[in-house]
């Protein structure tokens, strides 16, 4: 398997989503939350979005890690959010692939609110949809709904692979 990223919106279910297909591919998984400098979780705790500058040093982590596991293949959960970004992630992991989680602002919020504790506060939301740049089409990925229970989202994501290996 190669890399994945699992990307979106907080709250899209990247982490509960990337979680369940490293464990049905049996690869390792790494929640890019848990990379964050400490600044960067301070900061969107405090309600304020974070600029490019917090999230190069950030997503050269997340890129690393995703180049360490090229070959054997691993799956990240990391909001990737901006095609640069996602660019910054290649030059570390050439054979990346991204899973964009897609869905509206209702259902998303409603998710998110359904997870007190979280440090993302729910007034992000807006700023992260505003932030989100979708997947192009030359970009090496695939974009599921996520409307639907998290098996239908993993068997999406492995009939996607089936259909280009053949
Ligand atoms: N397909 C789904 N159906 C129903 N609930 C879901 C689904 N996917 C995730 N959830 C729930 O939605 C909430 C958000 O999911 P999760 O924490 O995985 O999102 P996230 O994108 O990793 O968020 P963040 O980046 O903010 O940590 C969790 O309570 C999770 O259990
Ligand atoms: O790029 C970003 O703004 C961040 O990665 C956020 O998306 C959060 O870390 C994550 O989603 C937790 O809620």
């Amino acid at each position: 398997m190669r890399p994945l990223v699992v990307m979106g919106v907080s709250g899209s279910g990247k982490s509960t989503v990337g979680a369940a297909i490293a464990q049905r591919m049996r690869v390792p998984f790494a929640d890019a939350d848990d990379l964050h400098p400490s600044a960067n979780i301070a900061k969107m705790s405090r309600g304020e979005s974070l600029s490019d500058e917090d999230r190069f040093p950030w997503l050269e982590i997340v890129g690393e890690w995703l180049g360490v596991h090229e070959d054997g293949g691993g799956v990240m959960s990391c909001s990737a959010l901006k095609r640069k970004y996602r660019d910054q992630i290649r030059h570390h992991a050439p054979h990346v692939h991204f899973l964009l989680l897609e869905g509206s602002p209702e259902v998303i919020a409603v998710r998110q609110a359904g997870r007190p504790g979280h440090f993302m506060p729910a007034s992000l939301l807006t700023s992260q949809f505003a932030t989100l740049e979708p997947l192009s089409p030359d970009e090496d990925g695939l974009v599921l709904e996520v409307d639907q229970s998290v098996d239908d989202i993993v068997q999406g994501y492995v009939d996607h692979m089936n259909r280009e290996d053949r």
